[in-house]
């Protein structure tokens, strides 16, 4: 088995303890538990002022996994990371051209910062190494190690949706970042309609085709295009929510509830989450029946996420204003309506807490594919499960048939679906779960991982072996 070296620009810290939030962080931290290898990507630091470029990356030997890690200049997190993936990519991405903003700064910052993951990576890599690159901050790494002559098998997993050519096409370089993917020999995405957008986005621009085989040709290379929905260490996952009660934390809060039913949220401070419009259909949900005002309890935790740029800024004090007004408006003197925490919670507190919530509410605007959802599943009690209240845009809603699909820009809509959740008969929410914890049971963590490695580990059929690409600049 050749050796993985996985990239990717959040790497969590190895010392033991809390992973940060982040859907990339935790999927991956299971994967290489489970195969070990190399994990590369920024430290999370920023180098000292004056100093623009690391020396070499920081090696750290933990469980089995090396890490490298690299320490990021500040001009280079402000230009690539809060600007070009996360003020560009990550809204357009999301739907959301309204709150994109191109520079030619930002664009020259992240291809920079690509060039400089290739120069410290390669002197790592050995030549039957298999490298696995994730997500949007990432694109052109392929196509850097390439130009300095790497052959080995480089696959791409793009963690945020593949949006529709109209809105891909208002990224000004669009065609070299799809040149770009194109010096992958993999390129995976969490789901079929993903794929669609990419097949279109080659068709229309006529740069690509699918081939009979399968396979996909994009500017002259023969490459393998593919929907792997990412999952979760589901068993593992059920086990600890099973036994969640041992924690005081987790006991304090069901002694807090006082027999009131919980609501559950859990998502970073991200626009993309829908979080406002979720308290809006919370609000619209406690005026629209009496009956259950102080019989219930909304928890909504959110830590803070990329504080460097403006628009998650603003969006704090929106959500802090707006959960707050809800209070301020309905609130009892023995009864709060949303308890909003924003900070991090560890993962085994989460599973308590996803078990004793009666709804799951997962509503995001736009998502790739939402873990969330898929441990709300995995922590319920088979015998008395919650019901999963789901976005029809999260990637999680091509897998999840049993849940309570919404439309979260319908704010009345899904106010309704909140009452059809907490009013749902056992035997219904019984049949929906397990249809549902059937599929992340038998499609898991492991399960993505391996069928991504597959992909990457089979050799392309000598005819169409891929030629150079070349990088432009
Ligand atoms: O690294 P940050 O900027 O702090 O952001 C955290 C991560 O957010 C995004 O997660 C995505 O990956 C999840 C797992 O595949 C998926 O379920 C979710 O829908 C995505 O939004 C981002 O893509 C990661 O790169 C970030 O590390
Ligand atoms: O306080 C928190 C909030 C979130 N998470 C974890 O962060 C991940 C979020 O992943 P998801 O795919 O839902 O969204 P992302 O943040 O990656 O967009 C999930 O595993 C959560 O359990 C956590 O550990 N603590």
């Amino acid at each position: 088995m050749s050796r993985l070296i996985v990239v990717s620009n959040r790497v969590p810290a190895p010392e033991p303890g809390t992973p940060p939030a982040g859907g990339l962080a935790v999927a991956l931290s299971g994967a290489m538990k489970e195969r070990g290898g190399i994990w590369f990507g920024w430290s999370g630091r920023t180098l000292p002022a004056g100093q623009d470029e690391p020396e070499a990356p920081e090696l750290v030997e933990s469980d089995g996994v090396t890490y490298g890690l690299l320490d990021l200049g500040e001009r280079d997190l402000d230009d690539y990371y809060a600007g070009f993936s996360n003020r560009m990519l990550w809204p357009l991405f999301h739907y959301r051209m309204d709150l994109t903003e191109f520079t030619r700064v930002n664009l020259g910052g992240y291809y920079r910062v690509n060039r400089l993951f290739a120069k410290q990576l390669l002197p790592l890599i050995q030549p039957d190494d298999i490298i696995w690159v994730h997500d949007y901050h990432l694109i052109p790494l392929a196509a850097e190690l390439r130009a300095a002559g790497l052959q080995n098998r480089i696959g791409f997993f793009l963690h945020i949706p593949f949006p529709p050519h109209d809105i891909f096409t208002v990224l000004p370089n669009h065609a070299d970042i799809v040149r770009r993917l194109a010096a992958y020999d993999v390129v995976g995405f969490q789901t079929p309609p993903d794929v669609e957008n990419f097949e279109t986005y080659v068709r229309r621009e006529g740069v690509g085709r699918r081939l009979p085989d399968g396979r996909f040709l994009v500017y002259g290379r023969a490459i393998t295009v593919d929907d792997f929905p990412v999952g979760i260490e589901t068993q593992v996952f059920a086990t600890t929510a099973a036994s969640a009660n041992r924690h005081a934390l987790v006991r304090r809060m069901r002694e807090s509830l006082e027999g009131r039913k919980l609501l559950i949220g859990v998502d970073r401070l991200d626009y993309s989450k829908g979080i406002a419009q979720r308290i809006q259909a919370y609000e619209t949900f406690l005026t629209l029946d009496e009956m259950w005002r102080g019989r219930c309890t909304y928890l909504q935790v959110t830590p803070k996420s990329r504080g460097e740029v403006p628009e998650y800024v603003a969006m704090e004090r929106e959500v802090a204003e707006l959960a707050g007004r809800v209070n301020g408006a309905h609130a009892e003197l023995d009864w709060t309506p949303i308890r909003y925490v924003n900070r991090t919670v560890s993962r085994n507190t989460l599973a308590g807490l996803y078990r004793m919530a009666h709804v799951g509410l997962v509503t995001p605007l736009r998502d790739g594919m939402n873990l969330v959802a898929k441990e709300y599943v995995a922590a319920q009690d088979p015998e008395d499960p919650g019901v999963l209240l789901l976005s029809r845009f999260a990637g999680a809603a091509c897998e999840l048939e049993g849940a309570l699909l919404t439309n979260p820009y319908d704010v009345d809509g899904t106010a309704g679906a909140i009452v059809r959740a907490l009013e749902m008969p056992l035997d219904e929410r019984q049949d929906r779960w397990r249809r549902m914890f059937e599929r992340i049971r038998d499609r898991d963590v492991a399960w993505w991982r391996n069928n991504f490695l597959e992909a990457l580990e089979r050799p392309a059929p000598e005819a169409t072996r891929p030629g150079k690409i070349a990088v432009v600049r």
